[in-house]
């Protein structure tokens, strides 16, 4: 099965870039930049990484990302990601960033872009992958200043598969982002939102009929409430579910326990993903192995997966299609 999941091209559709910095990288860029960080060794760090929420994950992540200073280390970052992602079987890879975690370090959006942009037509170029690129808000901050990071992107909005809402989910809900993805929306950006990670249902209903956006990341707290479920069913919403982060940050207790199966069942269509593959002890390959392990799941389950994310990933028609004859070549 392992190699048959390995050979699977898979498409991702939730990963938070900054959350695929490997503590290697860490150090290597704290030298770099001469940063200081609260850990004397990579062991030291990994062990710190034991979380009790989201928050508490959350804490760690932002302060990981203070090595990340220059173009070059954003190239760098996403480099090492894409040629990991491309060593699981990963095709095409949509990546969230958070502008405002580096803008309230000092750092300008045009290191963010210019580096993750180098990085993208290298992986292109050298790996034969494809990215999409999702500039997320930080939702515990204010909508407005959200809605100045939208704007101030005016150069870069081309460059944009989507906008995104991520961050401590817990009484920031949809509403609160309204008029800034109106905005995105009249400017012909699709939108994604986080909902039903942590936050209640209701936050789902919120992201699809106040945010207008088009995938739901994570979403597994719908099954409290089954009109939901029917609806997200009726109207084939796609979830963009993160089974090793849902286990990290003790959404559920263990892999065994994840609501992936029922919420297959209802006829939900669904997407397996990494979410923050540095800080959850995984990447691709580790959560359809654990999928695999913790349920059973047939090839076919895999490949129906699969094929949803490469249908709901931001792709060009002849791309999208490449991608799903090489899954026909795979099954
Ligand atoms: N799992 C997650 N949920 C919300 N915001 C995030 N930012 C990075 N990872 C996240
Ligand atoms: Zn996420």
């Amino acid at each position: 099965m392992r190699d048959f999941l390995k050979r699977l091209p898979k498409a991702e559709l939730h990963l938070h870039i900054e959350g695929s910095l490997e503590p290697e990288l860490m150090f290597a860029l704290a030298r770099r930049n001469g940063v200081t960080l609260p850990y004397d060794s990579v062991e030291a760090v990994r062990s710190a990484y034991e979380f009790d929420d989201l928050t508490s994950f959350l804490e760690l992540y932002y302060q990981g990302m203070s090595v990340l200073r220059t173009a070059e280390d954003f190239h760098d970052l996403a480099m090492d990601y894409f040629r990991r992602a491309h060593g699981e079987g990963v095709v095409h890879v949509e990546m969230h960033f958070d502008p405002q975690a580096h803008l309230a370090r000092g750092i300008e959006l045009d290191a963010v872009m210019e580096g993750l942009s180098l990085a993208r037509r290298e992986a292109e170029r050298e790996l034969g992958m494809s990215t999409a690129l999702i500039m997320a808000f930080l939702r515990d901050r204010p909508a407005e200043e959200a809605m100045k990071v939208l704007e101030s992107a005016a150069p870069y909005w081309e460059m944009l598969d989507a906008v995104g809402l991520d961050s401590a989910e817990r009484g920031h809900p949809p509403s609160k982002f309204i008029e800034v993805f109106q905005r995105a929306r009249m400017l012909g950006i699709p939108r994604v939102a986080h909902a039903g990670e942590e936050g209640p249902p209701e936050y789902i209903r919120e992201a699809l009929d106040l945010l207008d956006v088009c995938r739901i990341d994570h979403g597994v707290r719908c099954l409290e409430n089954p009109e939901l479920v029917a609806r997200l069913r009726d109207e084939g919403v796609v979830l963009t579910v993160c089974p090793l982060s849902n286990v990290r940050l003790k959404v559920v207790e263990r892999m065994t326990d994840h609501p992936l199966p029922q919420l297959l069942g209802a006829g939900l269509r669904l997407t397996l993903n990494s979410d923050d593959p540095a800080y959850f002890g995984g990447g691709m390959l580790d959560n359809f192995l654990a999928c695999h392990e913790a349920f059973g799941w047939s090839r076919e389950t895999f490949i129906q997966l699969a094929g949803t994310a490469i249908e709901s990933a931001f792709l060009s028609d002849k791309r999208r299609l490449e991608l799903h004859r090489q899954l026909a070549d795979c099954a």
